[in-house]
């Protein structure tokens, strides 16, 4: 039988927890503070920032966004997160991707403190993930483990199929995937006969960013398929990778778009943000 996987749900049933979980730091003098950097007006980015915005207000975090003109120098900018570092009224910082090309999002990244790096993008966080210690981890990967676990869907030898390596999405999860014993393959732009690949996946998750990438005759039977893709289609429809009416023929289960990783990012980083207000109680 199919079994349509709702992030919107799960999310909306989890940030009931959470609610309470900010009423007991309440109680205890904390108000969890998550700090939002975004640089220009991209349409999406702003989607996501709003949305983030939205479910902070709800959950009753202090939220603030801080908006830079496209034209920032790199320079300015690690001022302005290093300032963000050391204020003890901050617990948790976010710089919405991507940046403009003139700045090294790289070191952008290594400039949020370790300790307050809700997104888990720092290279000592990604080194505790691959330790399998991890501290904070990368909200969309996390969403994704949570959506499986509230779904019933259990990684221990299954095989994940991974296409896409992104920072922010394939290699985290694929990190959390070894984890939790699953066997992992990543697959990428370069790799030989996709299709062989995927249609092994008992789980496959596609990340690539390309409309209608992932079809029917790419998937095996009954297998599990997590949309990561955001995308606009012809009709400027958004839409993720997967071709839903194709592949929902042919899958056990499946996340729509929207509706499906989306609000598990954000429900993630909700989350992690109070988990680091924690530490202050
Ligand atoms: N610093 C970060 N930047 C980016 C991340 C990230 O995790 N950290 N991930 C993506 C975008 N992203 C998070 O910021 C994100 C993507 C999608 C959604 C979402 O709510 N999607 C909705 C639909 C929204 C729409 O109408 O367009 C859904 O799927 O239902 C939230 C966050 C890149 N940058």
């Amino acid at each position: 039988m199919f079994k349509l996987i709702s992030g919107k749900a799960i999310a909306q049933k989890r940030q009931e927890n959470l609610r309470l979980e900010v009423e007991n730091l309440n109680a205890n003098g904390v108000t969890p503070s998550l700090r939002v950097v975004l640089v220009g007006n991209s349409g999406p980015s702003e989607i996501y920032v709003r949305n983030k915005a939205r479910r902070a207000k709800e959950l009753g975090l202090d939220f603030n966004l801080i908006r830079f003109d496209e034209t920032v120098s790199e320079k300015e900018l690690i001022e302005f997160i290093d300032s963000l570092n050391h204020d003890k009224t901050v617990d948790a910082i976010l710089v919405q991707l991507p940046l403009p090309q003139h700045i090294n999002e790289e070191k952008v990244v290594q400039t949020v403190s370790p300790n307050k790096d809700v997104d888990g993008f720092s290279p000592i966080n990604f080194g505790y993930l691959w330790q399998n210690n991890p501290n904070i981890i990368p909200s969309t990967a996390g969403g994704i483990m949570t959506l499986l676990e509230e779904s019933d869907i259990t990684t221990t030898a299954k095989h994940v199929v991974i296409v896409g390596r992104s920072n922010i999405v394939g290699r985290p999860l694929g990190a959390l995937m070894l984890n939790s014993d699953a066997t992992v393959t990543m697959a990428h732009s370069k790799t030989k006969d996709l299709k062989s690949i995927t249609k092994q996946a008992d789980i496959l998750i596609s990340a690539v960013g390309k409309a209608h990438f992932i079809t029917a005759d790419m998937v095996k039977k009954g297998a599990t398929v997590i949309d990561v893709g955001m995308n606009r289609d012809e009709n400027d429809r958004l839409v993720g990778d997967v071709d839903f009416d194709d592949v929902s023929s042919v899958a056990g289960a499946m996340t729509p778009v929207p509706g499906g990783v989306g609000p598990m990012t954000i429900l993630t980083l909700m989350e992690q943000t109070i988990e680091i207000a924690k530490k202050r109680v």
